[in-house]
């Protein structure tokens, strides 16, 4: 497919030869990655992250440590425009039982995140703005055990963002989820990268058509294979799969999921993924 016009300006994430290991087993391996800022004319567009890897082996580690909340045993990563080595709450993770404050309404679940961030009166025109775009204003004094399960995780993705510093991770957003409450998922999605240029999503998941097809650059961790055909210890995301779907004009395309060219990539990261 034709690309849609694009650049790409200063860096977001930086990962530099990242690895971990837990007693004394290599889970990551000297992993080199970077996400760009995407400037598409005209648009306020940010980027999305479609994240892969079989299941175990490690791409829960490698979100723990781009969100600041795990050191890793060897290389750095960098975040925002400053690219500062990340701290803990300056990348949102958004975990699939989407934790919210029990005893606290939405509204005030909103409050509390904001001001982290934002002074007070800010503070609470940002809860507005948040609830008026993810649909939450006529929940505002629910409690989180009397939302739904869609209303909660739109409510955990506001109160993300509300608090970080443009990136997010969602960690199998599509998940347990009905074909509605997907297509609600998708639109927050996109509703959270065109609010700010900057704004960048990361999405680890399963779900392959789906995610592919509102991400613009697809990581995928495996394994690298030496001489004799056997898995190097330590996944890693090799500059093969670094896809840049911008590039190959499977970005920011309607109805991208109906045509066959983008069938047939999707079959080819399945076999990428089953290889790795
Ligand atoms: N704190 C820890 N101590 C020891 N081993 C750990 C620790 N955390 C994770 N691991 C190991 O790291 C590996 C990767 O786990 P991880 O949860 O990142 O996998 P994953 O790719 O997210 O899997 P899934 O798709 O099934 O959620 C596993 O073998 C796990 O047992």
């Amino acid at each position: 497919m034709n690309p849609l016009p694009h650049t790409y300006q200063e860096p977001i994430l930086t990962l530099n030869k990242v690895s971990m290991q837990f007693n004394g087993e290599l889970i990551l391996r000297d992993i080199d990655a970077q996400i760009r800022n995407v400037v598409r004319p005209g648009l306020s567009q940010g980027q999305v992250l479609g994240f892969y890897g079989r299941s175990g082996i490690g791409k829960s580690v490698l979100c723990r440590i781009m969100a600041g909340l795990l050191a890793p045993s060897q290389g750095t990563v960098q975040v925002g425009a400053a690219q500062k080595p990340v701290l803990p709450g300056a990348v949102g993770f958004v975990q699939q039982r989407y934790p919210l404050f029990n005893h606290r309404t939405l509204h005030d679940n909103l409050l509390v995140a904001a001001l982290r961030k934002y002074p007070e009166p800010e503070a609470r025109e940002q809860v507005e703005t948040y609830l008026e775009r993810f649909c939450l204003g006529p929940h505002r004094t629910k409690y989180p055990a009397h939302l739904s399960g869609g209303q909660r995780q739109r409510a955990a993705i506001a109160q993300q963002l509300l608090c970080s510093e443009h990136l997010i991770l969602l960690d199998e957003p599509f998940s347990g989820l009905d074909v509605a409450m997907i297509d609600e998922v998708k639109k927050i999605i996109v509703e959270v990268t065109t609010m700010h240029e900057l704004n960048t999503v990361v999405i680890v998941s399963h779900d392959l058509a789906t995610t592919t097809a509102l991400a613009d650059r697809l990581w995928l961790l495996g394994f690298e294979k030496d001489a004799s055909g056997a898995s190097i210890p330590g996944a890693t995301i090799t500059q093969k799969h670094q896809y840049n779907l911008a590039e190959m004009g499977f970005a920011w395309q309607p109805n991208l999921e109906s045509e066959a060219e983008f069938a047939q990539f999707v079959e080819h990261l399945k076999e990428e993924i089953r290889g790795g």
